[in-house]
């Protein structure tokens, strides 16, 4: 038996966690699990925000008849078809087969194409409003943020702005469903690394979203992921406005791949010199070890970035192409980088991570450093001047 949770007397949550899912989407690791949100408006007419994911279908729908009882379901707004919320779209319409499934013009052939859906659909345009009886929808498209069809429904009357995965986090909601009702800092890096894997490759359509969305009176974001936010709204459209075009803050990543140790001491003497120069945010990872989900995230965060990798049989060490690629994929903008690699015989790391860095048009730090063999004197000297101009550069932008 689930407790109803309000978000005002008659809108709901009725969302659910998942803790048992290892990796979301396949890829993205979850130590801290997922939530999955749905709302439902009861008024004259009943209308359910998107759904979950299939696998927590029954929690799901205990909650949501908790709060409608007997009553059928009107309107099944479908912000985004992506299966973790609209996975339970076919059961729904089972169970309530007079349901209006409302969608924009990209969202409805995906019905059709998922789940042979092709009557009872209503086709919503920018701006257009729904009537429930005392409250009023309004539907706005969000193109790309981060499937083409996405779109956001805006609730008149409380306020209320349903963002489908924007503003969203990883992370189950542990009791407290409200931002105010935690320490919200909890969820800052599982919101960016949220961000950064599942829409950072779509800055552009999320900053034109931001702009669009800047003329509403936003009083709650109610994301279908993570918690609701009703008190810190300007800092997450902060967030998602610096986010979405590549601000980032003074530290730097160091993420390296290392068999035998070469690269990694390069990397750590890279890392000290940073340090003495003054850089307080330091993040060093090695790739075969860490989940390239948490390194992305914190290359989010921070401008300066250093890539370390030995040759491997003529190429990257594949742990380092893998985040090479992924980063490419991404198209991330406006670093500051560093360049080391080791190597026996002919090294091709760092023109590898070279030409990775032009294809980005980071900034390139001078003189890359790679070293033969173990890490001897002079390169040694190398590393530790790389890791002061880089650090110089950083600080030569404060304020
Ligand atoms: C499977 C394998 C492939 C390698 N391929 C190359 C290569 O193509 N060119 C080269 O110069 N060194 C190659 N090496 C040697 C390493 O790049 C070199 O030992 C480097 O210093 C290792 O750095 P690490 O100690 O950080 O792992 C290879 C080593 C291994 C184990």
């Amino acid at each position: 038996m689930y407790q109803p949770v309000q978000l005002s007397e008659d809108i709901f949550y009725v969302g659910v966690n998942d803790r048992r899912t290892e990796l979301f989407e396949n890829m993205w690791p979850l130590p801290r699990g997922v939530a999955y949100n749905s709302y439902v408006i009861k008024d004259e007419k009943i209308a359910l925000l998107d759904t979950v994911e299939i696998g927590q279908v029954e929690k799901f729908l205990k909650k949501l008849q908790s709060v409608i009882g007997d009553r059928p379901i009107d309107y099944l707004i479908v912000n985004h078809m992506e299966p973790d919320h609209a996975g339970s779209v076919n059961l729904i319409r089972q169970l309530y087969p007079d349901v209006k499934i409302v969608g924009n013009k990209k969202t409805l052939p995906m019905i059709e194409g998922f789940f042979e859906i092709t009557d009872n659909l209503m086709e919503v345009k920018e701006g257009d409003e729904l009537d429930l009886g005392k409250h009023k929808l309004q539907f706005y498209l969000a193109p790309m943020v981060h499937w083409p069809e996405t779109m956001v429904t805006y609730e008149e009357t409380q306020k209320i702005l349903f963002s489908a995965d924007a503003f969203g986090s990883f992370g189950t909601l542990d009791g407290s469903i409200f931002d105010d009702e935690m320490d919200f800092s909890y969820f800052h890096d599982e919101m960016r690394r949220y961000y950064s894997n599942i829409v950072g490759k779509y800055g552009s359509p999320v900053q034109k979203a931001l702009k669009k969305l800047s003329g509403l009176d936003i009083k709650m974001i109610a994301s279908t992921h993570g918690p609701i936010i009703r008190s810190h709204i300007e800092e997450v459209i902060g967030m998602y406005d610096d986010w979405s075009s590549f601000k980032t803050g003074e530290g730097v990543v160091i993420a390296f791949a290392s068999m035998y140790g070469n690269t990694e001491e390069m990397a750590e003497v890279t890392a000290r010199a940073i340090a003495e120069a003054g850089i307080k945010e330091i993040r060093m990872y090695d790739v075969s070890k860490t989940h390239s989900s948490y390194i992305i995230s914190d290359i989010f965060k921070y401008k300066g970035l250093v890539l370390a990798s030995p040759t491997y049989s003529n190429e990257l060490h594949p742990n380092m192409e893998a985040l090479a690629n992924k980063l490419k994929h991404m198209g991330v903008k406006d670093h500051c980088l560093g360049i080391l690699g080791s190597y026996t015989w002919a090294g091709t790391s760092v023109k590898r991570l070279t030409e990775l860095g032009e294809a980005l048009k980071w900034e390139i730090i001078e003189n890359s450093v790679e070293e033969k063999h173990t890490l001897k004197k002079q390169k040694y000297e190398e590393c530790r001047r790389l890791g002061k101009a880089l650090a110089e550069k950083l600080i030569a932008e404060r304020n």
